[in-house]
């Protein structure tokens, strides 16, 4: 099926663990769909940026649950040009450095920051949905199974713990050799471990599509999750109740 024939709205949600692809995968579909993206990790970095501005001590669940709802947080949903504010001032810089990387899973992990970011990913979710693209492509960790069950398509991303490594040296030092790939694991193994206790990420729940892209390169898995979504929301063509 042609993608322009696809239904709207159209609200696609993907998970997966660090490196899979997930972010760079989604805005592509997002982009070549004509939907907005949104991406959840960036919500919880831009937490734990802003709690850590504030001097607020991470141990404190409490106070950090409290800063995350005071926080005025605005996230940009284009795929061309995906912003992040705290405030007015521009965080998208600042929210992949590895001190925030390295800390964000003590934020990730508070589950009343979990509940706060959950409600407004609904709200832009919906939004999205009535909005003028007429959907989101909305990736994270726990998108498929808690904070968008209900999407049109679900899908796991996964590669192996090797492939993601790669990727992920590659991104942060330019090349995946030994002492690279060393330095990444904690930026990659560790932080999964952590975010694992309060997500299922690593199987997909039932009715969730996994993709492994460990022998795909970006392209390939582009394809792949198009071709996913295409099959999907295709065999419902001619449903009125498209959502
Ligand atoms: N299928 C792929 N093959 C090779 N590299 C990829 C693939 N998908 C993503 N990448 C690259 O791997 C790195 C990590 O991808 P990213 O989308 O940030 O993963 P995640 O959001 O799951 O942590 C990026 O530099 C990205 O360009
Ligand atoms: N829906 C989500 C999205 C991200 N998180 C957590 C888990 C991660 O450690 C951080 C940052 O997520 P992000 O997707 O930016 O992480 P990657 O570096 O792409 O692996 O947020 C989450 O708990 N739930």
């Amino acid at each position: 099926m042609e993608i322009s024939e696809l239904p709207r709205p159209l609200v696609i949600a993907v998970d997966g663990p660090s490196g899979s692809g997930k972010s760079s995968v989604s805005r592509e579909v997002a982009r070549r769909l004509g939907l907005e993206y949104l991406d959840t990790g960036a919500m919880y970095r831009a937490a734990t940026w802003s709690v850590l501005e504030a001097g607020v001590d991470l141990a404190d669940q409490a106070a950090v649950a409290q800063a995350v709802r005071d926080l005025d947080l605005r996230m940009g949903t284009d795929p061309a040009a995906p912003g992040v504010h705290v405030g007015s001032t521009d965080v998208a810089g600042p929210i992949r450095e590895t001190r925030i990387s390295s800390q964000v899973s003590a934020v990730a992990t508070n589950l009343e920051v979990r509940a706060e970011l959950k409600r407004r990913q609904r709200e832009l979710i919906e939004g999205a949905r009535d909005g003028v693209r007429s959907g989101v492509v909305a990736e994270g960790r726990d998108i498929t199974t808690v904070v968008a069950p209900d999407a049109d398509v679900r899908i796991l991303l996964t590669a192996s713990e090797e492939a993601r490594l790669a990727r992920r040296a590659r991104e942060l030092h330019g090349a995946a050799e030994a002492h690279h790939l060393e330095a990444t694991r904690d930026q990659v193994l560790r932080r999964d471990r952590d975010d694992a206790t309060v997500s299922s990420f690593h199987v997909a729940a039932d009715g969730v599509l996994q993709l492994d892209s460990s022998e795909l390169d970006f392209e390939q898995t582009v394809q792949a999750v198009l071709q996913a979504i295409a099959a999907t929301v295709g065999t419902r063509q001619g449903d009125p109740v498209s959502r």
